[in-house]
């Protein structure tokens, strides 16, 4: 069992660290290191793992933040790779005991190829699998996502539903259906015998929409929101609600994951998890007004400014829109019938899988989640100035 300190707040591990200094054997990989998540699970292994001797990150870019990190008790390695690459991969991954895989493509606004999502996603998934199994790490821990279940194709609302809901999880679109075939492969992978004949132990994080410091989409509302002198209008209705979870708090589900996996290797081995925390339950764009609000932003009417077949009609056109531009530019737009029909199908989740199966509390609460997030909205305000 891990030690009451473990689940305390940032910080709180440091006292206890001096006794565990000989315990500092173990070596992480965090592929994705540098993204929006990927930098709160690198950062929270440095606060809260103190068997950690070693952290790896592998990213196809590399922040120039990391070098502030390595003038602390644990080895930084910064590795600038591609999950594409298996030989990049099995390199950085050979002799790591954990490997967080959170490195992905996240587009759902027609950036870039169905088939480079694919090959990120799913070969880039495929190719962190068999270097454990080629190299003898046991442990692996995957971040997925709620588009695995949904909202589906059929825009069936999910409302407050957990592991076990039973749902139609049907896609069309790239992301979802890359991050689905992702997800199989990794817990299909459980179980599997690694270099040296031990079983391999998987298991797969879904949050849902992740908010907080770092994330772009909120920054695109804010600064869309200033060019339209200080509002948004209301696009969705307000009843339909959109889960969303904290950015810390999924980062502390990974590290407690990829520390219970090996204790717990028969009851979470295979598993899923949604990733949950208390902050409420409101429509996408209610719930970013809890931060843009504090921030000057005004959300103009109580209903839905425009009807919900011009949004279509819209949603149609930008796509036309982005393959008539496509020799001449990269026009993508947030509103596509893709980002449309998930704004606008309830999903929520309402679970205590995580606590059961490895001691899950969130980290942080709803107020200081939202007092964080309010903070970098404002210092992203400071900064555009
Ligand atoms: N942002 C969200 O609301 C949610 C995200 N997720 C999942 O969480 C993970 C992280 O997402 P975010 O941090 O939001 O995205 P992000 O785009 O900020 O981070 C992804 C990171 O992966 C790296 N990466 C991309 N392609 C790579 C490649 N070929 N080789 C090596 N590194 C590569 C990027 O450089 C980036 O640093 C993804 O797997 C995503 O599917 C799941 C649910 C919700
Ligand atoms: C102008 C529109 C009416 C409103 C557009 C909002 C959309 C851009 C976002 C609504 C729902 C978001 C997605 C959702 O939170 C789930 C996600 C999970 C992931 O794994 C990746 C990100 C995302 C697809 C997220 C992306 C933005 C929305 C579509």
């Amino acid at each position: 069992m891990a030690s009451d300190s473990r689940f305390g707040r940032p910080g709180t591990v440091a006292a206890g660290m001096a006794d565990s200094a000989q315990a500092q054997k173990l070596v992480y990989l965090v592929t994705g290191g540098c993204g929006f998540l990927g930098e709160h699970v690198v950062r929270m292994l440095l606060q809260q793992e103190p068997q950690l001797r070693e952290l790896r990150i592998f990213d196809l870019h590399l922040g120039p933040w990391l070098e502030e990190l390595k003038t602390g008790p644990v080895q930084v390695t910064a590795i600038q790779g591609d999950v594409t690459q298996a030989h990049e991969v099995a390199a950085a991954v050979a002799g790591a005991h954990v490997v967080i895989h959170t490195a992905g493509l996240v587009d759902v606004f027609g950036k870039t190829s169905p088939e480079t999502i694919h090959e990120v996603n799913v070969q880039g998934t495929r190719n962190v699998i068999e270097a454990c199994v080629q190299t003898g790490t046991r442990f692996l821990v995957y971040t997925s996502s709620m588009e695995v279940v949904g909202p589906n194709v059929k825009g069936q609302p999910f409302y407050r539903g957990n592991e076990n809901t039973p749902y139609e999880a049907v896609h069309r679109h790239p992301y979802p259906c890359s991050k689905a075939l992702a997800e199989q492969l990794v817990l299909e992978a459980n179980g599997r015998k690694v270099l040296g004949g031990l079983p391999l132990v998987t298991c797969a994080l879904r949050p849902t929409g992740i908010y907080g410091e770092g994330h772009q989409i909120m920054r695109d509302f804010y600064h869309q929101g200033l060019r339209l002198g200080g509002r948004l209008f209301r696009a969705i209705p307000a009843s339909v609600e959109h889960g969303r979870v904290y950015v810390g708090n999924v980062a502390w589900m990974h590290v407690l994951v990829a520390r219970e996996l090996e204790h717990r290797a028969a009851l979470m081995g295979g598993q899923v998890y949604f990733c949950y925390d208390n902050s409420p339950y409101k429509s996408y764009e209610d719930f970013n007004m809890e931060f843009l609000g504090p921030c000057g932003l005004r959300l103009v009417g109580t209903h839905p400014l425009l009807p919900y077949w011009l949004l279509v009609f819209l949603a149609a056109l930008n796509v036309l829109l982005q393959w008539l531009l496509r020799p001449l530019l990269l026009y993508a737009p947030l509103l596509n019938p893709y980002t449309l029909a998930m704004a606008n199908t309830t999903f929520t989740v309402s679970t205590d899988k995580a606590r059961r199966h490895f001691g899950y509390e969130p980290l942080f609460s709803w107020e200081e989640s939202r007092t964080r997030t309010i903070r970098w909205v404002q210092a992203v305000e400071g900064s555009a100035q």
